[in-house]
């Protein structure tokens, strides 16, 4: 490819691996009404039809890591796409509720591996100073998968039909599987980054550095940070934030979703813009702290206000996604903190924020419930200002650890970079 580098040029490949992830997981928000109907399926069924993939996909972050450090991205890569096209597949083909979970849990477990051996490519192959950048438009990528989830596969399945629409897109997976194992490269030829998976590491090596990684407080820190910023923004965008607006504005399912949609652009944004701000001030940490604050203050502004304008509204949940890719500046610092093993570590603290979007629906659902109004709009249930006002102080609460998780992050890092120098300069 003309004007664009062979590291790239792979990462390319990879990414559009990485897009049909996010496009298959969320995909059953568009395909729900044919899926009931063929599956006979209750609203509680196919939730958990639909979270099922995130619980395997977070449990699967850290094993992920391990087999990324062991095996190299292309390998991973490739035999993951492989996973998800067969689960795809068999989810297509499914005349029963309990074959397409099979099919959607394998899928989920194929498309695990996916994102941390991505970022395994981009530590060995991207000098430190871009690796933000490239985690950034890594999850951009994904961002397109989401996209194409909606109004897209919408128009696809209404002209084709639901089940040749899933096969075609395991094609494409098997397609790009093959395309990943015949051009991607686990490294470059030259020793130009500083560690890389490609096989040579002994599992005993693996083992040692999973250790290493879970015995880090920083680890941690990140892991709960985004435990708390994913999960509760994922809950809010995903899930009540529609019936919210829609019940406490008296604005349509269209508009509130329109305000939603923009909130994922946001996000998609977010990512490869404060990534790329990350990488050219040589910040970190400051980064990850500063998106923190910003996603306390914007969730505050509703749950003090209950009920602001809705352009309001927008532009928090626009902010909040935003920033919250700004927080995905966590997966340099776990990276540079454990640069021979940065699959676990990168598998670890994801693994812990999307444990925090499988486990916040049900928690805040628990919350709320206690001020149903006994209305279901969109699918999911409204509730009364009162308990939006909960909800939106669960969030604040959780932006305020999340700040206190940040900030001493930030002071343990400064301090180590701080000796690192005083004993560089003795
Ligand atoms: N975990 C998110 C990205 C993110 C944003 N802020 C912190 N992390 C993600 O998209 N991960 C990729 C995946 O699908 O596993």
């Amino acid at each position: 490819m003309a004007g664009i580098d062979r590291g790239h040029a792979m990462w390319l490949v990879l990414a559009c691996g990485f897009l049909f992830v996010n496009f298959f997981r969320n995909s059953t928000a568009v395909l729900a009404g044919d899926l009931a109907a063929v599956f006979d399926a209750t609203a509680a069924e196919l939730g958990l039809l639909h979270s099922s993939f995130f619980y395997i996909y977070a449990a699967a972050q850290l094993p992920a890591g391990l087999v990324a450090d062991r095996y190299g991205p292309r390998r991973v890569v490739a035999g993951g796409l492989v996973g998800m096209a067969v689960g795809v597949a068999v989810f297509a083909a499914s005349g029963s509720l309990a074959v397409g979970f099979l099919g959607r849990a394998l899928a989920g477990l194929g498309g695990s591996v996916i994102y941390v051996a991505v970022l395994r490519f981009c530590a060995n192959w991207f000098a430190s100073d871009e690796f933000a950048t490239m985690t950034g438009f890594t999850i951009a990528a994904a961002g397109m998968g989401g996209i194409l989830a909606t109004t897209p596969l919408a128009i696809a399945s209404d002209a084709a039909g639901w089940r040749p629409v899933m096969f075609g897109s395991a094609a494409a997976m098997g397609v790009v599987a093959v395309g990943v194992y015949a051009a991607v490269r686990d490294r470059p030829d030259d020793a130009r980054v500083e560690a890389a998976a490609d096989g040579s590491q002994s599992l005993g090596d693996v083992i040692a550095g999973a250790r290493r990684v879970l015995s880090d407080l920083e680890t941690w820190l990140m892991g709960i940070m985004l435990f708390l910023v994913i999960g509760l923004n994922f809950t809010v965008v995903g899930l009540w934030g529609v019936p919210y607006m829609v019940h406490v504005h008296d604005v349509s399912v269209a508009t509130a979703a329109t305000t939603v949609l923009a909130a994922n652009v946001g996000f998609a944004l977010g990512s490869p813009v404060l990534g790329a701000l990350s990488d050219r001030l040589g910040r970190r940490t400051e980064v990850i702290l500063a998106s923190c604050l910003v996603f306390l203050a914007s969730y505050a502004v509703v749950f003090l206000t209950v009920a602001p304008p809705l352009v309001v509204v927008g532009a928090v949940l626009f902010v909040a996604m935003f920033v919250t890719g700004g927080t995905a500046v966590s997966y340099t610092v776990a990276k540079e903190r454990h640069l021979d093993d940065s699959g676990a570590a990168t598998g670890t603290v994801n693994g812990l924020g999307y444990l925090g979007a499988a486990v916040f629906p049900a928690v805040m659902g628990l919350v709320l419930d206690a001020y149903w109004t006994g209305e279901v709009i969109d699918g999911a249930r409204a509730y009364t200002p009162a308990g939006y006002r909960v909800a939106f102080g669960v969030v604040t609460l959780g932006g305020v650890v999340a700040v206190g998780c940040a900030l001493a992050l930030h002071v343990r890092e400064r301090r180590r970079t701080n000796a690192e120098a005083a004993a560089g300069a003795d």
